[in-house]
């Protein structure tokens, strides 16, 4: 083969493997591209999802107050009342006429708090539901036991005196009073045309899954429809969300958005009881949750005394 020959020769291998090099590149890039655009595609779709998700969550769920806020006045909301009210008997200076909600960290004092949850965790210690939900009513005395309920005052007899004190029911006393004094100044009402109402109790959550429907606290519901009695519902907290137990916040379930309160112990919330104020509790999902609810009627029919040792 003559040199010249071999040059062209190898002059036409060199441009095909320049072609062929080409080629390579353009498809190397092509892949390159492909694959940069499809990680894009992808972050940009999960951003959008992440987007939507957190918009939407944030527009249906507004924190009423956090547990790590403390409020020395209380936080009130304003709500028009539902027209459940007219359905019942009226009760001037006590039957809401100015509905709504509000949240205290300054009814309680943390150590009276820290005292009543000593005397929940003694008195569910003495049985409790097999499921996540034990109730302890002060007033007529029915524990959670099981998948049912004992009395404690006639089930441990004189015994329940090692576990309740007069003191004890004095502090609840005390408690309640203050409770009743900041409904009536935030509602305007009178303070005795109130009444303490049944049932009044301790609550113990935990996340062990429901053994009867009693256990089943999560659902939404309307007190006044639950309960009959109730005009104005008050929760003190015993125990912190985050802290003590996860889940479990306070929801108040508005057409437009969910409105949440986070359980701090000392902790009083308290609303008008009608169906302007829907309410749920979320599933808690771990530890402990401790709380006692304290309602009014304005009904004296429906009126309980305080309640005491047998
Ligand atoms: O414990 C709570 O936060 C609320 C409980 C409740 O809704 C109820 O007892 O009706
Ligand atoms: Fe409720």
């Amino acid at each position: 083969m003559t040199p010249q020959r071999r040059r062209i020769i190898k002059s036409s291998e060199s441009s095909a493997n320049d072609k062929k090099n080409k080629r390579g590149n353009s498809q190397r890039q092509a892949s390159f591209w492909r694959h940069n655009v499809s990680i894009l595609m992808m972050l940009g779709a999960s951003g959008f999802v992440s987007w939507i998700y957190f918009t939407w969550t944030d527009e249906l769920t507004h924190t009423l107050v956090s547990r790590v806020e403390i409020l020395t006045q209380p936080r009130v909301f304003n709500v028009d009342c539902s027209e459940d009210y007219k359905k019942y008997k009226l009760f001037p200076g006590c039957t809401p006429t100015k509905c709504g909600r509000a949240i205290s960290d300054n009814v309680v004092t943390l150590e009276e708090a820290r005292k009543l949850r000593r005397l929940a965790e003694h008195g569910l210690s003495l049985a409790g539901s097999d499921g996540g939900a034990s109730i302890l009513d002060l007033h007529s005395g029915a524990l959670s036991m099981g998948e049912q309920f004992v009395n404690v005052y006639r089930y441990f007899k004189d015994q329940i005196r090692d576990v309740f004190t007069e003191d004890d029911f004095l502090l609840y006393r005390d408690v309640r009073g203050r409770i009743q004094k900041a409904i009536a100044e935030t509602f305007g009402l009178n303070f005795s045309k109130m009444y303490l109402t049944k049932p009044t109790f301790f609550s113990r959550i935990n996340s062990s899954s429901a053994k009867t429907t009693h256990d089943e606290y999560w659902h939404p519901h309307i007190d006044k429809e639950t309960y009959g009695s109730f005009d104005y519902t008050s929760l003190l907290y015993l125990s912190d969300y985050g802290v003590d137990f996860g889940g479990g916040r306070f929801v108040f379930m508005d057409s437009s958005s969910n409105r949440t309160v986070e359980p701090r112990a000392g902790r009083v919330s308290f609303f008008s009881s009608g169906s302007e104020n829907l309410h749920l509790v979320e599933k808690v999902n771990w530890g402990t949750r401790y709380a006692i609810t304290v309602s009014f009627t304005c009904d004296p029919e429906y009126a309980i005394d305080n309640p005491s040792l047998p």
